[in-house]
């Protein structure tokens, strides 16, 4: 996918279900190469939204285009391929080694072996994993952060230009969530990657975020830095979810 600089446009997006809206006619952008963060409270949509992106969930209404095209208009395998995704619950292959999981889906793209252990010490080095020490580990020898870091692996395994990251950190210590932060931030720098990044923590979205976005029963209370929305918070909202901000 090309980069253009508004990557990721939501255009009158709403969603219901049951009839009850839980996304209210949602406008805006997401640049490219941005760490773009949604925040709100528990219920609020984040991960609807996010999930809109890669069409793990169809809006009621309106449009969601990637590189300026509307992303029904992709072929849905072709999408998910080239749109990383990594959950709070790290879902790894519990059967399959370290290193097969982290090649999983060079595997599908028909890479021969010799290529994918090439490409597979790469991605566990640039992840903190040492090669030797966890190739051939399985996923319930690993710690949570450990884990977590092969799933970022394996997100980043096809060169994708998106990542979607659902509360990634959340279920981590807080010396290992730290750790991650950083490597996230490291890596979002070094590949120019676009992240999309759902939390529920004012402080992991104001360390992370270029941009954060303020969910609250399904609409956007506010767009922007974090600087901007601490020193002008658009409504009461806003203000008080900054409470907890330290
Ligand atoms: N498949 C579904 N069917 C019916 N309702 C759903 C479905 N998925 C989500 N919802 C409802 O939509 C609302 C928003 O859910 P969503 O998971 O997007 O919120 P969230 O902000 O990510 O919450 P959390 O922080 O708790 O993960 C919730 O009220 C939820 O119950």
């Amino acid at each position: 996918m090309g980069s253009e600089n508004k990557l990721i446009g939501f255009y009158n997006i709403s969603k219901k279900y049951n009839n009850q809206v839980i996304v209210h006619n949602l406008n805006f952008n997401i640049k490219s190469g941005e760490f773009f963060v949604l925040i709100g409270p528990s219920g609020s949509g984040k991960t609807t939204i996010l999930n809109m992106i890669n069409r793990l969930v169809e809006p009621t209404n309106g449009r969601i285009c990637i590189d300026l095209k509307d992303n029904k208009d992709y072929d849905l395998k072709k999408l998910r391929y080239s749109i990383g995704y990594v959950l709070q619950s790290y879902e790894l292959f519990p059967n399959m080694n370290i290193a097969q999981n982290t090649g999983i889906k060079l595997r599908y793209s028909g890479m021969g072996l010799k290529s994918r252990k090439i490409k597979v010490k790469h991605l566990l080095d640039e992840v903190g994993l040492y090669y030797e020490k966890y190739a051939n580990k399985m996923p319930s020898q690993l710690s949570g952060g450990e884990q977590q870091r092969v799933a970022i692996a394996r997100a980043l395994s096809t060169g994708n230009s998106i990542v979607l990251m659902d509360e990634p950190f959340s279920a981590l210590d807080p010396i290992s969530r730290n750790k991650m932060q950083e490597l996230i931030l490291k890596l979002h720098k070094k590949y120019k990657i676009t992240i999309v990044f759902v939390t529920h923590d004012m402080n992991e979205a104001v360390k992370l975020g270029d941009r954060i976005a303020i969910v609250y029963n399904g609409n956007l209370q506010q767009v922007n830095t974090a600087e901007v929305i601490i020193n002008n918070p658009k409504n009461k909202f806003v203000s008080s979810f900054f409470e907890n901000y330290y």
